[in-house]
């Protein structure tokens, strides 16, 4: 047996504009199973939507997207299915206001025929003890913080038992003293061994959990490494001043 490790995203040279605003160019990147992938980079320099399009949120103008084996780049690509193995966290959660929060994280699973309600009910339940959030499972997601908010929108998303999990600025919107909440789920799902690409300005997590950063500038991967050849090592000059402007503020 091969003990080589496979390949979760392949992304070959691919470009997308919106009109004349080339966001992503000749961009390409191979995500490996198990693989933390920490995205950095100044606003507007196109990460979201080189992630959105892992999902097929946008689709590139050119190039090669491969998810899961599955060619994502092709419209005739069957989208939902690949969808299922793959888990997006937003910035701003997009959770059902409405719903319990034991609702939100059972609704897809059942829906989509993947559990029966009573093993989604189990599950749900699981997966709220381990975002620390038990007690919550009955209460409407009105009622809790953004940080709550956003490790339930986690849970939900590992509800699906995907192979992959994207994080687009999961702490973005949340007050200072919740995101440390937020990022340890995010550590302890590191640990055991999700394969993840996460858009961050947390610095800090990015050292502490990546397997590689990937730094991003004008629509193009500048430079790729380590947390230490990227942190203590940066060779790229727009690397350097992003990194002493970040680290300034
Ligand atoms: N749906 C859209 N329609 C038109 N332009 C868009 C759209 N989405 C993004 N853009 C533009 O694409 C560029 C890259 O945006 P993107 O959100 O990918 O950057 P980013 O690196 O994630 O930035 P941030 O850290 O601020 O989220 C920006 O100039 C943005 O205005």
């Amino acid at each position: 047996m091969s003990e080589e490790k496979q390949v979760k995203v392949h992304v070959d040279k691919v470009n997308k504009s919106y009109g004349d605003n080339h966001v992503l160019r000749d961009i390409s990147l191979d995500v490996m199973a198990n693989e933390v992938v920490v995205m950095i980079g100044p606003s507007g320099s196109g990460k979201s939507t080189f992630l959105r399009m892992l999902n097929q949120l946008e689709m590139p103008n050119s190039g090669l997207v491969e998810v899961d084996g599955y060619d994502i780049s092709d419209p005739k690509t069957d989208i939902n299915k690949v969808r299922e193995n793959i888990g997006m966290v937003f910035q701003n959660f997009n959770l059902f206001n409405n719903y319990t929060v034991l609702q939100n994280i059972t609704l897809a699973p059942v829906q989509l025929g993947k559990m029966t309600k009573e093993e989604a009910d189990k599950r749900g339940k699981e997966l709220l003890a381990t975002v620390g959030l038990s007690d919550k499972a009955d209460k409407s997601v009105n009622s809790l913080s953004g940080g709550q908010k956003q490790r339930v929108a986690i849970a939900r998303a590992l509800a699906m038992d995907p192979d992959i999990m994207l994080f687009d600025e999961p702490t973005s919107a949340l007050d200072p003293e919740m995101v440390g909440d937020v990022l340890d789920v995010m550590k302890d799902l590191a640990k055991s061994g999700m394969t993840m690409i996460i858009v961050t300005h947390e610095m800090g997590f990015a050292k502490q959990v990546a397997d590689r950063v990937v730094f991003f500038e004008s629509g193009k991967i500048q430079e790729s490494g380590t947390p230490e050849e990227v942190f203590n090592a940066p060779k790229n000059e727009r690397l350097q001043t992003f990194l002493s402007k970040v680290m300034q503020a």
